[in-house]
């Protein structure tokens, strides 16, 4: 049950899920048959039984203490209410403190039973828990009412970097002793203030194989719904309409926004949000300005091919783990690129390549009328074929850590940055150029495009590959498939660096490659003197010199900061 939540659902259909269902207690029409009859019958004398006994259970807390619990502190061990639920078939003594619910099995009295029971002691921390329902039984259709069965507490469980929903069932038949236990968790749970209630959706439909519409369906949206939160959904027509939403959607109603999609659909999303928090807050984008922070926290279901910025932030292509860190509220802050052309804004993002990344893509996108990961193969051997070097001028400034960079853009705000005078300037022939503010894990390579920055280190990898032969550039990047280092060979250099401005010297030259033996399919890119960017797997033609700046932490993603990517490696066939 625990990746898939269906079988979860399933138990969900027969919950009731507010106080007032709770209170309705009507049986579940018997099915005919005497045998069964009798059977319903003496299942409800049970019931009535274990009602007596769970009445009788005893209660630290009256109902009144319950009540007056919001202006009470609790001591983190302090019982707040305490009573006997049946767990797998045992009954058991269960403890609510405000940190956790611990359950130990109730057994005869012996020597030895204190030492016993420690032993078989177990429990949850409520900081691991996202939902708790009651629990009925209802017959098939029944919308509402049904006989109650209990509690049922939804834990999230980590496995290595997987997140995995996981239900504990407390079953007691006692309406108000299930009600007073309802409430308390409610109460704790809503007190996790990171934990959003209401999200806006984008599902791009036609991401990778055309999927995410209904990955949401299936793993995100049930899950979303067990842990009460509201959702708007907009599964986008066309590229860019998700950004036209968030320019002007009124935010203040949620408390998180989420794309199920690939990089591209992520990078769309979080340049929208970035964008209308500096519209909000009256920065002029056609300059060189700070920007501000985005207003709300970015969530990502991977639904991609390669799925980079959800992988960084997971560390695994898993729609239920990306769902959960999102109804946990973990969040991790994350560094962002600004990209600006002649003294404008173009956009926000995580990664840009040129040469060798760039005019592949481009390549790529000329033959979208192919399969997805045949057209990836088909751009990445001809480009190989006809590699060659860009002559380029190349300027940066090395990082000088986060906080003297924060403290460096709010000195310089409103000011040009290339008047700076720590510039360091080259001209070469260069066979690729990345620039990257997150490592860029993916299942390709686990270590990450750019193993050498952090999400949130307020600096990006720049990572330099000068002209060489076609057989030792292959070399480099087949070692990005496995643990060597794909940086060691002399064609390469790499710098910590928190600014970058590349002015490509020849001009007009790509598309006359990308065109070559393809006469008969018009070109998609009009690209007459400009020249092909990869940002964040979008094609971005860029007619002059591109400023490339790292703003930390001016985004926060739902998710954690990870290491290595947790997927098996997939190696690229073509190489
Ligand atoms: N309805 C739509 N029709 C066409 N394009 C869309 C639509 N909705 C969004 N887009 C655009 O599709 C582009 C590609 O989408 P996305 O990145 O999600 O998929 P992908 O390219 O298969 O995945 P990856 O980037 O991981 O390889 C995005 O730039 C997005 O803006």
């Amino acid at each position: 049950m625990f990746e898939s939540p269906c079988k979860s659902i399933n138990v969900l259909n027969a919950w009731s899920e507010s106080q007032e269902e709770l209170r309705e207690t009507q049986p579940a029409s018997p099915p005919r048959g005497t045998g069964k009859r009798v059977k319903i019958k003496k299942k409800k004398r049970k019931e009535q039984q274990s009602e007596k006994r769970s009445d009788s259970a005893p209660q630290l807390c009256t109902d009144d203490d319950v009540q007056g619990r919001k202006e009470t502190k609790y001591r983190p061990d302090e019982p707040i209410v305490r009573g006997i639920f049946e767990i797998g078939k045992k009954s058991h003594d269960v403890v609510l403190t405000a940190t956790r619910v611990t359950w130990t099995p109730i057994q005869p009295e012996t020597p030895t039973a204190d030492r016993d029971v420690k032993k078989q002691e177990e429990y949850v921390e409520l900081q691991d828990v996202f939902a708790v329902k009651v629990k009925r039984r209802r017959s098939v259709g029944q919308q509402t009412g049904g006989t109650l069965l209990g509690i049922t507490l939804f834990q999230c469980k980590k496995k290595g970097l997987k997140l995995k929903d996981h239900a504990i069932h407390f079953n007691n038949l006692s309406v108000d002793h299930c009600e007073t236990w309802f409430q308390s968790l409610k109460e704790i749970l809503s007190g996790f203030k990171n934990r959003p209630k209401s999200l806006k959706v984008f599902v791009n439909p036609v991401s990778h194989k055309k999927e995410a519409y209904q990955i949401y369906l299936d793993k995100v949206a049930p899950l979303f719904k067990l842990a009460d939160i509201q959702t708007d959904v907009t599964v986008t027509k066309r590229k860019g309409q998700a950004l036209s939403i968030l320019k002007d959607c009124s935010l203040e109603e949620y408390d998180g926004v989420v794309c199920v999609g690939g990089d591209g659909s992520v990078a769309e999303v979080a340049h929208g949000l970035l964008l209308r928090a500096q519209m909000d807050a009256g920065r002029d984008t056609d300059s060189i300005f700070t920007p501000v922070q985005a207003a709300l926290p970015l969530g990502i279901i991977p639904a991609g091919s390669t799925d980079v910025v959800a992988c960084s932030v997971h560390g695994i292509r898993r729609a239920v783990t990306a769902t959960l860190h999102i109804i946990m509220g973990h969040h991790q802050p994350v560094d962002v690129c600004s990209f600006s052309c002649m003294g404008r804004l173009v956009r926000f993002g995580f990664s840009a390549m040129f040469g060798f990344g760039g005019r592949t893509l481009a390549l790529a996108e000329r033959h979208r009328w192919m399969p997805p990961s045949q057209r990836r193969e088909f751009a990445l051997i001809k480009t190989l074929a006809n590699l060659k070097p860009e002559d380029c001028e190349l300027s940066f400034i090395t990082s000088r850590g986060a906080e003297d960079q924060t403290k460096a853009e709010r000195k310089r705000d409103g000011e040009a940055i290339c008047e700076s005078d720590s510039w360091q300037t080259r001209h070469g022939l260069y066979l690729n150029i990345s620039i990257m503010a997150i490592p860029c894990l993916c299942s390709m390579a686990p270590r990450g495009l750019a193993p050498n920055t952090r999400l949130n280190n307020g600096s990006m990898a720049l990572i330099v590959v000068d002209n060489t032969s076609r057989s030792e550039f292959i070399k480099h990047l087949k070692r990005y498939g496995s643990t060597n280092n794909q940086f060691g060979f002399s064609f390469i250099e790499t710098h910590t660096v928190e600014a970058v401005r590349l002015r490509p010297r020849s001009q007009g030259s790509w598309a006359e490659d990308v065109l070559e033996n393809d006469s008969k399919t018009r070109p998609i890119i009009s690209s007459e003197g400009t020249y092909p960017w990869n940002i964040d797997g979008d094609l971005l033609e860029v007619a002059s010199e591109l400023l490339i700046r790292v703003h930390p932490q001016l985004l926060t993603l739902f998710g954690a900061d990870v290491e290595e990517a947790e997927e098996s490696p997939v190696k690229c066939s073509c190489i």
